[in-house]
C-alpha cells in the first residue's frame, strides 16, 4: 500500500489566503493593520533564512511587518528592554524572538517578558498553562499547525491513540496537550522510553518532534496510521550539497502508512501559517472586535 502524501504546503496556502482575506475586514473595523514583530539574535543563517520568509509571509497576508536584527553580542538585559518596549507598543500585536538565542541568554527570562497576550508563539508559561487547563490564549504554531492536518485528514480524533515521540516545550508537550484536548490516548515519547518501536507501533497518530533524520522506520509504523513528521534536518544529499530531512524514514513510511506527511512541503509550511492566523486572533482580541472564531 502506498500512503497517501499530505500537502502541507497547499494547506498552509490556503491558510494563509483565508488569513489575508479577513485582514481588511479587521482594517475597517480596527483602522489600523495587524502587526508581527519578529527579533532575531546572531547570524545563523538557517534562523535568518525563517525570519526573512516569515516577513515576506506577513506582508503577502497585508500586516504591518517589523523585523529587529540584533548583533550576537546583544546582552540579555538589553533584548528585555526591547521586549518590554514592544509590549508597550499599540501597533504591534505579535511578538516573535527567533530561537534558539545566544548561549549567554536565558531563553525563558526572555520569553517570560514577553506579554501573554502578545505572544503568538504561545511560548509563554501563562499559554502553556492556559492550553493545559484548556482556557483560550495562544497555542505553539507548530502542534497547532499538525491538529489543523490531522482534523483534515481524520476528522474527529477522539479516542485514537497518539504517539509523539519528543517532549520539548515548543512542539512535543503542546502537541501531547492538543491531541488529549481533541480526545486521542496520548502517549509521549523520549530519549528514555523504552522499546520506542513498540510503542510507535500502537500509534493510529505518530507525531515525530525529535530532531534525528529518518530515525523512524517503516517496521515500527502501524499499517494504516497517520504519520506526521515534525522534523527538520539538514542531511547530506550525496552530491556535495545539503537537503532537508524528517525523523521519519520516508521511503519506507510511506509502504506502511496510511497518509504522511513530506519534509520539506508538510509541517514547516503549516508553522508560518499558523503565525499569521495566531496574529490576526491576537489583533481582534486586542482591539476588541469581535471576529468569527470559526473563520480563522
Ligand atoms: N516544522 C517546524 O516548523 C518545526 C520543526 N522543528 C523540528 O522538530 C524537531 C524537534 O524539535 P524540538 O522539539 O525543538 O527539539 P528538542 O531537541 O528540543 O527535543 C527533541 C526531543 O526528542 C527526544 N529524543 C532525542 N533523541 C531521541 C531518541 N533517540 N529517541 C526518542 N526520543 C529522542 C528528546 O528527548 P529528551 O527530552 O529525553 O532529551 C527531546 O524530547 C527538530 O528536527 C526541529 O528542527 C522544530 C520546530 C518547528
Ligand atoms: N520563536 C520561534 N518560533 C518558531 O516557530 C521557530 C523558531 N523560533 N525557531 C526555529 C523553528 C523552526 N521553524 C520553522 C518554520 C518554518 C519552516 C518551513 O517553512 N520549512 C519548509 C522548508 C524551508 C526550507 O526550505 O528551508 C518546509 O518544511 O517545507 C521550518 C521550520 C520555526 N521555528
Amino acid at each position: 500500500m502506498s500512503a497517501r502524501i499530505i500537502d502541507g504546503k497547499a494547506f498552509a496556502a490556503s491558510l494563509r489566503e483565508r488569513v489575508a482575506a479577513i485582514v481588511p475586514a479587521f482594517e475597517a473595523a480596527a483602522g489600523r493593520k495587524p502587526g508581527l514583530t519578529v527579533v532575531i539574535v546572531g547570524e545563523d543563517p538557517a534562523s535568518q533564512v525563517y525570519v526573512r520568509s516569515k516577513g515576506k509571509a506577513t506582508e503577502a497576508a497585508g500586516m504591518v511587518s517589523t523585523t529587529h536584527r540584533l548583533p550576537e553580542t546583544t546582552t540579555q538585559d538589553a533584548l528585555i528592554a526591547l521586549v518590554r518596549d514592544l509590549n508597550a507598543d499599540p501597533a504591534v500585536d505579535g511578538i516573535l524572538v527567533q530561537l534558539p538565542l545566544p548561549k549567554h541568554i536565558d531563553e525563558q527570562a526572555v520569553i517570560a517578558t514577553i506579554d501573554p497576550d502578545k505572544d503568538v508563539d504561545g511560548f509563554h508559561v501563562v499559554n502553556a498553562g492556559r492550553l493545559a487547563v484548556g482556557q483560550e490564549g495562544f497555542v505553539p504554531c507548530t502542534p497547532l499547525g499538525c491538529i489543523m492536518l490531522l482534523e483534515d485528514r481524520l476528522g474527529d480524533l477522539s479516542g485514537l491513540n497518539a504517539v509523539v515521540v519528543g517532549r520539548s516545550n515548543i512542539v512535543g508537550k503542546p502537541m501531547a496537550q492538543l491531541l488529549l484536548a481533541k480526545s486521542c490516548t496520548v502517549t509521549i515519547a523520549h530519549s528514555r522510553t523504552k522499546d520506542l518501536q513498540d510503542v510507535c507501533g500502537r500509534a493510529d497518530i505518530l507525531v515525530a518532534a525529535v530532531g534525528r533524520p529518518a530515525m523512524i522506520k517503516g517496521d515500527w509504523i502501524k499499517p494504516g496510521a497517520t504519520v506526521i513528521d515534525v522534523g527538520i534536518n539538514r542531511i547530506d544529499n550525496g552530491e556535495g550539497g545539503t537537503k532537508l530531512a524528517g525523523d521519519v524514514d520516508f521511503a519506507e513510511a510511506i509502504e506502511v502508512a496510511g497518509a504522511i506527511t513530506p519534509v520539506p512541503g508538510g509541517v514547516g509550511p503549516m508553522t508560518i501559517a499558523v503565525l499569521l492566523r495566531n496574529t490576526l486572533v491576537s489583533a481582534y482580541r486586542r482591539a476588541g472586535v469581535p471576529y468569527e472564531k470559526g473563520a480563522i
